[in-house]
């Protein structure tokens, strides 16, 4: 008996899982117990020039045919279609695949599921989320007799990136995104990963597992890094902090005590004491807070050919291994309807900065707003500065928790003050 491997894309992921499958295959058919035969590598010019020295004969552009003669189909070429049309192909044919694309996932993910569950195949995607960190397997498989109540981490590389090298070499936004892509870590379109999209698409992933349940990207509140300055990264130093894109997904109950799980991605202000600020350059961390298992946390590389290619492999082994013995996968029986609860309904605290006008009673009246609407400050920290206008002074007011609708209408009423000249920034605020 062969398994045979079809792989559709040939880029900087679908290279390297190439190159695993050739040059280790002894060592995978000794662990699977079976050989794995890679019998083509769907491309889209056969004779584009491309980096390694892959088998020619090896590539095709008929990837309805690969498919259709498949085991397993390892989808790797990115993007909705025709990567969608080609999973569901493969689950029809009771062919089990293995994707890391997270776009498709989160926009799919019900009807991906059920094709799977009707064909009789598994559908696995540890690399859709933070590339070579075992994350979605722990939380389906080792997570399973728990209750997952809160899950956050820093599930992009390339943003992770840019905000740590903003951070600490006070980069400049551009250039560093222009190295990020150069590195293999930004998605074809970067513009997903600087604006939350591919973060939010792995938090559906991530919150669909963990509560066990089928969440979408329409269920997930996303704000990218697109409006972060280097002033607010400036501002987080100097308050002895960091910001980091976080995508957080959690068990909570709304305003009339309803419970569901809100789930969103937004920059986040982090003490520099959080572990989650020690995760430099592209590398990745995901918390998992369980009932009973108390704190997990999983760190790696999110992003990059080679260790994303690692996660790739480890779902073809485990799904090899389920064909060769006639074991069953590891899927979810039944998802459970959960309620997803909006940004509006979520807990968070904020940091908010503004420009006033130094002058007698500016700070009571804002403090009043903020008693108005139920919210409490924390710490309140001004710096004068005087100019031809007579003085000026920054704020900056950390809140403690509060329910995001009564944090975002007090910043609403504080602009429209005549003495608050503007607010600068508003950034949530996660960790002690
Ligand atoms: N690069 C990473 O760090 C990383 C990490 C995790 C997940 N992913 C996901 O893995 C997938 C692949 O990422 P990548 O970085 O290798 O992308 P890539 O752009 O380097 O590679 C995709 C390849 O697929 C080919 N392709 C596209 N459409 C095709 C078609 N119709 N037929 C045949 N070939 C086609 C492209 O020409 C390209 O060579 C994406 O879904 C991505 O989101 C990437
Ligand atoms: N573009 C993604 C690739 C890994 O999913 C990132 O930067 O994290
Ligand atoms: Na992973």
């Amino acid at each position: 008996m062969t398994l045979k491997v079809a792989l559709l894309g040939c880029g900087n992921v679908g290279s390297q899982v190439a190159r695993i499958l050739l040059d280790e295959s002894e060592e995978l058919a000794a662990r699977i117990g079976v050989p794995l035969e890679l019998t083509g590598i769907a491309v889209r010019n056969v004779d584009a020039p491309r980096e390694g020295d892959l088998p020619r004969e090896l590539f095709t552009t008929d990837a309805e045919a690969l498919v259709d003669g498949a085991d397993v189909v390892v989808e790797l070429m990115g993007g909705l279609e025709p990567a969608g049309s080609m999973i569901l192909r493969a689950l029809g044919n009771g062919a089990s695949v293995v994707t890391g694309n997270k776009a498709l996932l989160a926009a799919r993910l019900p009807e991906l599921t059920k094709a799977a569950r009707d064909g009789g195949a598994e559908l696995l995607y540890e690399a859709a989320v933070a590339g070579a960190i075992p994350i979605l397997r722990p939380i389906r498989e080792s997570l399973a007799g728990d209750h997952i109540t809160k899950v956050l981490g820093i599930v992009n590389g390339t943003t992770n990136f840019i905000l740590d090298a903003m951070d600490t070499h006070g980069s400049q936004f551009d250039a560093v995104l222009a190295e990020a892509q150069q590195l293999g870590y930004a998605e074809a379109d970067p513009t997903a990963d600087v604006a939350g999209h591919d973060a939010a698409s792995k938090a559906a992933l991530l919150a669909s597992l963990a509560f066990h349940t089928t969440f979408d990207l329409e269920n997930v509140y996303c704000e990218g890094i697109t409006g972060i300055s280097a002033d607010d990264v400036a501002g987080a130093a100097e308050a002895g902090m960091v910001i980091k894109l976080l995508a957080i997904a959690e068990r909570t109950t709304d305003t009339a005590g309803n419970e569901g799980v809100n789930v969103r991605v937004h920059p986040t202000l982090l003490s520099r004491e959080h572990p989650l600020a020690a995760v430099r350059g592209a590398f990745n961390a995901v918390f998992v807070e369980a009932e009973n298992a108390g704190e997990l946390m999983f760190y790696g590389q999110g992003a990059g050919g080679a260790p994303t290619a690692s996660a790739v492999m480890g779902d073809v082994v485990s799904i090899a291994r389920g064909l060769s013995t006639g074991a069953g996968g590891g899927s979810e029986a039944q998802p459970r309807p959960t309620r997803a609860l909006g940004i509006e309904e979520s807990t968070t605290r904020y940091s908010i900065s503004l420009e006033v006008t130094d002058e007698t009673g500016v700070l009571a009246e804002i403090a009043g707003i903020f008693a108005r609407h139920g919210v409490s400050i924390e710490t309140m920290r001004q710096t004068i500065s005087a100019d031809d206008n007579g003085g000026q002074a920054r704020l900056r007011i950390i809140t403690h928790e509060g329910r995001e609708a009564a944090l975002a209408s007090t910043v609403a009423e504080i602009e429209q003050l005549a003495v608050v000249e503007a607010v600068s920034s508003v950034v949530r605020v996660e960790g002690k």
